[in-house]
């Protein structure tokens, strides 16, 4: 489903950001990538959202290589995979329906559809009581499930999460992990960049982790890191 095949990333500035990254997720996967600062791991993110182009080698989502796509197609990727983000990024003048029914109306979605689909997603995210309530009006973990309800009302088969817990405590933190998990169990493969320590090594799921633009680590119910 996702492939990374000897992705190597320079940026203009001369700094190696990835070096010869070799990645296979499959389809339903949780993966967390892990790393400390400026290893890495938002490039990752952004070279699978066509935000930046590798400079070698060839991505693949879906059985397509999105380094070759045009950028006429650049939506039909970006709508195949959700989103969410450590600062939510939430429209502040629009409502929690709002928020969620503009990202069906930029993909042309009818109001029909938009009518059906917002309620069942801000339902799955336990929301449907702050519908009409604006973000400033919501908690950090509420605003965080409406940015997860947001990313996922186009039905994408990927969820990026990049450090979506980072702005949260820790119990909130769980709520939000909980989530993602049953997110993952309905079949929608996750990947999540995070520095959050415990969450990875409670989680024992597939940890992929870079250092220095390489992937130094690859496990399947993997750990944060190693004590030394
Ligand atoms: N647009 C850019 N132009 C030039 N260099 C960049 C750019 N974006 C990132 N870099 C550099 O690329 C390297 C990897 O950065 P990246 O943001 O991918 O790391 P990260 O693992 O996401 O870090 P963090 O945990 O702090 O978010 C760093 O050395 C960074 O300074």
């Amino acid at each position: 489903m996702i492939d990374f095949i000897n992705v190597s990333k320079v940026y203009g500035n001369g700094v190696k950001a990835l070096s010869n990254i070799n990645i296979h997720i499959d389809k339903g996967e949780f993966v967390f990538i892990v790393g400390s600062s400026g290893a890495g791991k938002s490039t990752l993110i952004k070279l699978l959202l066509k935000e930046e182009d590798p400079t070698d080698g060839k991505i693949y989502l879906n059985d397509m290589d999105i380094t070759k796509v045009k950028n006429r197609r650049i939506p039909y990727i970006r709508r195949n995979i959700g989103v969410v983000f450590q600062d939510f990024r939430l429209l502040k003048n629009k409502t929690v329906y709002e928020n969620v029914a503009f990202a069906m109306e930029i993909i042309g979605s009818s109001s029909k559809e938009i009518r059906r689909q917002v309620p069942m997603m801000l339902s799955m995210v336990g929301l449907s009581n702050k519908a009409h309530s604006y973000p400033d009006q919501l908690s950090g973990g509420e605003q965080q499930r409406v940015s997860i309800a947001r990313a996922l009302v186009n039905r994408p088969t990927v969820l990026i999460a990049d450090e979506p817990t980072g702005n949260l405590d820790p119990d909130t933190a769980w709520e939000i992990m909980r989530l993602l998990k049953e997110i993952n169990r309905r079949g929608t493969t996750v990947l999540m960049a995070t520095h959050a320590r415990d969450i990875v090594n409670a989680m024992r799921r597939r940890v992929i982790a870079l250092e220095k633009g390489r992937v130094v680590r690859d496990e399947l119910k993997g750990v944060y890191d190693y004590e030394v």
